[in-house]
């Protein structure tokens, strides 16, 4: 007899993902009225019961001001009760997410029978910031992961964004287009997995004889040699003469140019339409594109958001494509079928004119044993965010994450008005010297003066974190945003390793956070009416997070304090719980 699955399933399609011509492309299953969803309520009820009797416990128990002692033990009940308070009600934002949690599941097969060669075509952004902390190897490893994609390569169209504008990176950038020619085909003989080639080679040695093991010896060979050519130019400090000489690219590097101050540089490295650029098998490259936008001190250059506006302009006159990718250099694609994967959710016939973006969670492999720095965000991926996806308000996170270039570039959501994702064939006909000097002025400071650039268009300005915000605005103007946490990791990318970058990190993010919950985004605010109220709550789990630090701080100090004082906070009932307890061990 086939067993009842765990959850009471709601599918929003045939869950048999049939090859038919027919049904949609995605499914999507919510837990609710399910047994489990039934206990988890239950659950929740006894908590907050607990809550709100620790709280009247506070209230009516105040301890009486009285002399010097117990003014000090009235001051730190009421400190005590502070943090209670904020905790339970972090506590009651925290829960809605837990009860929406959706699992999605694509058909890509019949988004293949049902399109066939008739797919968009994809930008992907790679953004850099400082080649000593982000080593161009590293860099290049994210690129050539990228356009590796198992789809069509005269669809794929990758973008690197220097905002180091480092001579190194371009030159690095140069290699991996050279070594592409054999990666790629390689990739594509063997179907090979993962495909950035540093993760690659470390766990595929090539041992034995036949062809695979033949051919995997001598790319590991050519990767090797790129690395060293790569690291050799880094720690000679300069570009051979030779090198620069064979590429016009290197000519934007004279003397003035500092990593502060620069003009725009603009050099498409292949150009995917040609029948020059083509692979060692003959076929067709994805187009590689370096960008380094005009740096100037007077200017503010808004970080990583600048960088994906100027990209985003830059990308829709060489190629223009309908979805972008956007990922941190150091974060590597790992499923070489996650466009197909995606797609489903942007082309499904019924619901996928309203997806802006599909957002993947961050792994990271790099994670050390015990996970001190807490990395591995398990009940973030897990519950958290897939319960924010269950509201159709999936966090855009930065990285990982695919989006509509209308629906970023500031439309307003509209029923009525299905955008259909098309290639650009309009580009086609420029030379890539007109199509460089077209994205050169895109990528200038001064081209968003009197623009809604970094306000209704592309990524929101003023804020560290301004993916969080970018996403909010994105669904406060009617679009849904997909979550969708598959088993096989789609992105894999470094966290941080020491304390220090772990405390920067998490600060910037806090501020960051607490500054949109303090700003006119508050999604009780700027959200009110617009996405659900258990979104806007669930927003708040990370829009709150630094307000947690404040209560977490006064009760791992005060009950500390007070023990060593032999003051006592809690209940009586508890000690007398806690001596019977004892007594049963004994
Ligand atoms: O002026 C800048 C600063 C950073 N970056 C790039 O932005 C990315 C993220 O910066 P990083 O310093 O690595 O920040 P993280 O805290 O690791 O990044 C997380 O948090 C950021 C802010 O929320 C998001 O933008 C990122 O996508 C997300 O991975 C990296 O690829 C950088 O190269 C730029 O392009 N220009
Ligand atoms: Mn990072």
């Amino acid at each position: 007899m086939k067993k009842t699955t765990e959850h009471d399933v709601r599918s929003h399609s045939s869950a048999d993902g049939g090859a038919d011509g027919g049904g949609k492309l995605f499914e999507t299953r919510e837990a609710r009225g399910s047994g489990v969803a039934v206990a988890k309520q239950l659950f929740m009820l006894t908590v907050l019961a607990a809550i709100l009797l620790i709280w009247c416990h506070r209230v009516t128990n105040i301890p009486a001001a009285g002399g010097g002692e117990g003014r000090v033990r009235r001051w730190l009940w009421m400190a005590l009760f502070g943090a209670e308070v904020l905790f339970g009600l972090y506590w009651v934002v925290c829960q809605p997410v837990r009860l929406s949690h959706v699992r999605h599941r694509p058909f890509k097969n019949k988004l293949l029978q049902r399109y066939g060669d008739d797919l968009p075509s994809i930008d992907i952004f790679v953004c850099t910031a400082d080649p000593e902390i982000e080593p161009p190897v590293l860099v290049v490893n994210t690129v050539l992961s990228a356009m590796s994609y198992s789809y069509p390569p005269d669809k794929l169209n990758v973008y690197l964004s220097d905002d180091g504008g480092s001579e190194f990176t371009f030159y690095a950038l140069i290699e991996a287009a050279r070594f592409s020619k054999s990666w790629i085909p390689f990739c594509r003989k063997f179907n090979v997995e993962p495909r950035s080639p540093e993760a690659f080679f470390a766990v595929n040695l090539g041992l034995g004889d036949d062809q695979y093991a033949q051919q995997l010896l001598h790319i590991k060979e050519l990767f090797d040699d790129m690395k060293s050519r790569i690291e050799a130019v880094i720690e000679n400090g300069k570009v051979p003469d030779e090198v620069s000489a064979f590429h016009k690219g290197f000519s934007e590097w004279n003397s003035e140019f500092s990593k502060q101050n620069h003009p725009s540089v603009v050099q498409i490295v292949i150009d995917g339409r040609g029948i020059d650029d083509v692979d060692t098998d003959g076929c067709r490259l994805p187009t590689l594109v370096y960008m380094a936008r005009e740096k100037n001190p007077e200017w503010p250059h808004h970080f990583k958001a600048g960088a994906v506006n100027a990209l985003i302009r830059v990308s829709s006159e060489i190629s223009n494509s309908p979805i972008i990718l956007n990922l941190d250099c150091d974060m590597y694609p790992n499923n070489p079928d996650t466009v197909q994967e995606i797609l489903c959710f942007f082309m499904d016939e019924e619901r996928g004119y309203e997806t802006a973006y599909v957002q993947f969670p961050q792994h990271y492999d790099n994670i050390t044993k015990n996970d001190h720095y807490a990395n591995s965000n398990d009940v973030i991926n897990e519950i958290e965010l897939a319960g924010l996806g269950g509201y159709g308000a999936a966090l855009f996170c930065g990285t990982g994450c695919f989006h509509r270039r209308e629906s970023l570039c500031g439309r307003i959501f509209s029923k009525d008005d299905k955008i259909e994702l098309k290639t650009d064939n309009t580009i086609r006909e420029k030379s890539v010297n007109e199509l460089e000097k077209a994205a050169k002025v895109l990528a200038d400071c001064c081209y968003e003066k009197g623009t809604s650039w970094g306000k209704e268009v592309g990524l929101v300005y003023g804020c560290a974190v301004e993916d969080i915000v970018t996403g909010l605005t994105i669904q406060c103007r009617g679009w849904k945003s997909v979550y969708y946490n598959p088993k096989k990791k789609a992105f894999i990318g470094v966290a941080p390793t020491t304390l220090s970058q772990s405390l920067i990190q998490h600060r910037r993010w806090s501020e960051g956070m607490f500054q949109i919950f303090c700003s006119r985004y508050c999604p009780f605010i700027y959200g009110r009416g617009k996405i659900k109220l258990g979104a806007q709550m669930g927003y708040c789990i990370y829009l709150l997070w630094p307000l947690c630090s404040l209560a977490t701080l006064c009760y791992v100090t005060i009950p500390s304090f007070c023990l060593l004082r032999g003051t006592s906070m809690f209940p009586q009932v508890l000690q007398s719980v806690m001596l019977m307890i004892r007594a049963d061990l004994r």
